[in-house]
């Protein structure tokens, strides 16, 4: 008999077909505590869930006493509980990798916007705004040959860096927990501690993990530290910085602008003061949202799901001590 899996998300027709040629597979809406409850049989077989961005915690694991992996379609998993899943030896699947060089095309793509004032400019020419030549109302900042400071040099950093180095001769800067060979020989990005990189970026580029440790890493304090020139671009998660601080110090003139694609809370609130600022770009958290590589990570996480209940996991696993 195949393995019972639950499946949170819509996929695309082939990935689906593949997915039920190794599953019996039952599809839900969500992992809410309300679909939990109206499919309890389904959740009591599960035996592996794929999807994205719901909760999986101690509550929500009772109710799966047969779940062996869980495979999330997104390289972050900070909506798991990692040590219960471990607890109970279940696997953590992800998708890192397939989704890296777009994650950076969408941080570059808020240096550029935020820097030139592309969407306050282009909203300038729709609504009839343009009626002779330009002014200096209108310019924006260069970024090439700026300095571009990254928090968290992992994947989608050194994605950034390259990008940067090469594309538009900045200066790169980072700030990590140890030192990062590749980084410094390909890109000359030098290791600074994290009131340094406040202090000399001209762009400050979260690509970060959201963990205890990063949790508001930055708040009021550092971003007093920014040069009052100076943009910040978030696309880790949301809550890597105080939202009310970042207002405060935008309204306040603190910094130049920000960039975001992650939030607080998402979706983000209609009436949220971020989307009154004009310096403000705010992206629906599209770092990865391409068609090319939503299909891959899908097809990734659809295989990931795979290996794990047929135990052979070769990558992919956040706590592969649950494999042993
Ligand atoms: N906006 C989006 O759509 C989107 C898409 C993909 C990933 N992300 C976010 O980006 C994150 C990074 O993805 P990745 O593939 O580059 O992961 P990664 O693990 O390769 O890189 C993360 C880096 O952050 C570093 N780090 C962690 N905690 C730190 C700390 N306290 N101080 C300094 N450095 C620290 C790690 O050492 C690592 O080098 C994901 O976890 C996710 O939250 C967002
Ligand atoms: O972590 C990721 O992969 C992205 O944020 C999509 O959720």
């Amino acid at each position: 008999m195949k393995p019972s899996v639950i499946l949170y998300k819509t996929l695309p027709d082939d990935l689906l077909v593949r997915l039920k040629n190794h599953f019996t597979v039952t599809q839900l809406k969500d992992l809410s505590p309300e679909t939990v409850r109206q499919n309890a049989q389904a959740f009591a077989e599960a035996e592996g869930i794929l999807g994205s961005s719901e909760k999986v915690d101690k509550a929500f694991l009772e109710h799966t006493p047969k779940l062996r992996a869980a495979s999330t379609v997104s390289v972050g998993y900070d909506n798991f509980d990692v040590d219960a899943l471990s607890e109970r030896h279940i696997a953590l699947m992800h998708t890192p990798t397939v989704l890296t060089e777009t994650v950076a095309d969408t941080i570059m793509t808020l240096v550029l916007a935020t820097a030139r004032r592309a969407v306050e400019v282009a909203e300038r020419v729709k609504v009839g705004e343009w009626k002779g030549s330009i002014g200096p109302d209108w310019f924006g900042i260069d970024v090439h040959h700026k300095t571009l400071g990254i928090l968290g040099m992992g994947r989608i950093g050194l994605a950034l860096a390259q990008r940067a180095h090469f594309g538009f001769s900045m200066t790169i800067l980072y700030n990590a927990r140890r030192h990062h060979q590749e980084a410094e020989e390909r890109f000359n990005a030098r290791y600074c501690d994290l009131d340094t990189l406040l202090a000399e970026s001209d762009f400050v580029c979260i690509s970060l993990p959201l963990t205890d440790e990063t949790y508001h890493l930055i708040g009021a304090e550092q971003l007093a530290k920014m040069k009052s020139s100076a943009i910040l671009i978030n696309a880790g998660r949301g809550p890597v910085v105080d939202e009310k601080a970042l207002i405060q110090a935008l309204v306040d003139g603190k910094i130049h602008a920000a960039g975001l694609d992650v939030f607080e809370q998402e979706p983000l609130p209609v009436d949220s003061p971020l989307l009154s600022l004009p310096n403000v770009v705010a992206l629906p958290h599209i770092g990865s949202a391409t068609h090319e590589t939503r299909y891959n990570m899908a097809a990734c996480a659809v295989d990931n799901l795979i290996a794990a209940l047929s135990g052979n996991v070769k990558e992919n696993c956040v706590n592969p001590q649950v494999l042993k």
